[in-house]
């Protein structure tokens, strides 16, 4: 019997977080690994039955195999841009004999590191079975029913004319991971309809159900309603899929997550949403995710998270920070809308992320707890903005 002697695979040397979870302890070029076991197994050449099964479970651990190391490609490549969120592994290598080869999966990678990970994890799995239901080519035909879109970063514009201080994304939000459950009674209809009497210029609403207990069901309620402010589907976007259903149910704007999307896709996505004439607002939370986004063309909209999603660590110094020196210059060049996100309660805080360039606020736990959040958002901007 031929025997196929190969160096055993190397540990790579790249720093990267994400080395591969599993180590495989003899050959992995795939085509080798059919070649090889095939002959091992049928010496005197005849094809019985028993080669035709293992050629086939040979087949599956590839496929397993190669849709391994995509997904591993996929965040290399985040990884370069300093994307730590990794993509959920597929079901994994073959945790078994292969024929003569041996495949150890070491259980690193196995689970997700923090909490924006394990939201992504899940968002994934929850997104593919939704593709199941709904393929593309009948969510595409649904975008002739959708309600019109209106304009998102008009709204804000208008609003921050008006009253010479931040438009008001005011948010729609039951619970986060970080707080809990944020309000008991929560009729999403009612809160938008208070917020819009109260003033915001547009409306935030979470659609993700395991972490915020939102839902789609929100938005289309919201929109169906009649509230007139333009609606951010607040979502965590992997998919391109997602934009188009977020529009289908209603959505005028949606968020891009720079700490979990590579500038290809905020490239791509930012295009589909143009086409469907949805706002783009590209989430940042340090120096290095906004510098990749002011490199990417035909961004108008940009959020700066004062919440780390990681940690949790609520910091509105954040703000300043990122539009400090050459930043806020190339802001203001290119006209893009600056949103101030997250942990914002006082007037005093809205001062000082206006001073810090601001033209926009998205806010959520501040407002939604008070018994009538439309004068929540008088006590957060200490007056009355809707006048
Ligand atoms: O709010 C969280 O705990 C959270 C955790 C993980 C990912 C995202 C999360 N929140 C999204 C947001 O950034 C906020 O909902 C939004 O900016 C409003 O913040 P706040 O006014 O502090 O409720």
């Amino acid at each position: 019997m031929e025997r196929l002697v190969s160096p055993r695979v190397s540990p790579r040397t790249t720093p990267l977080f994400h080395r591969p979870s599993f180590s495989i302890r003899r050959p992995m070029n795939l085509h080798m690994l059919n070649r090889f076991s095939v002959r091992v197994q049928q010496p005197d050449n005849k094809v019985g039955s028993a080669t035709v099964l293992a050629v086939r479970e040979e087949e599956a651990n590839a496929l397993q195999v190669k849709e391994w190391e995509v997904g591993m490609l996929q965040n290399e490549l985040a990884a370069s841009q300093g994307i730590r969120i990794r993509r959920r592994p597929p079901t994994g290598p073959p945790l078994h004999y292969v024929g003569p080869f041996e495949f150890h999966v070491q259980n690193e990678g196995g689970n997700p590191r923090n909490i924006l990970e394990e939201i992504i994890w899940h968002k994934d799995m929850e997104v593919s079975q939704l593709k199941k239901r709904i393929p593309f080519s009948v969510l595409k035909k649904s975008l002739e029913n959708a309600p019109p879109s209106r304009d998102f970063i008009a709204a804000l514009r208008e609003a921050n004319l008006k009253t010479g201080l931040p438009g008001l994304i005011a948010e729609v939000k039951k619970a986060s991971p970080s707080r809990g459950i944020l309000r008991e009674d929560f009729d999403p209809v009612e809160i938008a309809q208070a917020y819009e009497r109260g003033g915001a210029a547009c409306l935030s609403v979470l659609t993700d159900e395991k972490f915020f207990k939102g839902s789609f069901e929100n938005l289309e309620a919201i929109r169906k309603a009649g509230v007139k402010c333009p609606l951010l589907c607040k979502e965590f976007v992997m998919d391109s899929w997602q934009i188009y259903y977020a529009r289908i149910k209603g959505a005028d704007a949606i968020l891009l997550i720079a700490a979990v999307l590579p500038d290809l896709d905020i490239r791509y996505m930012v295009k589909i949403c143009k086409m469907l004439g949805l706002a783009a607002l590209v989430e940042v939370h340090d120096e290095r995710e906004m510098d990749r986004v002011l490199g990417i063309e035909g961004i108008e909209l940009i959020g700066i998270n004062n919440r780390n999603l990681e940690t949790f660590e609520v910091d509105i110094s954040n703000t300043r920070k990122l539009l400090e020196g050459e930043r806020g210059q190339i802001i203001q060049q290119k006209e893009i809308i600056v949103v101030g996100e997250s942990g914002l309660f006082t007037p005093d805080d809205i001062a000082y992320v206006q001073e810090a360039g601001v033209k926009a606020v998205l806010v959520g736990e501040s407002i939604v707890k008070q018994s009538d959040p439309g004068k929540g958002i008088t006590g957060l901007f200490g007056k009355d903005i809707s006048l």
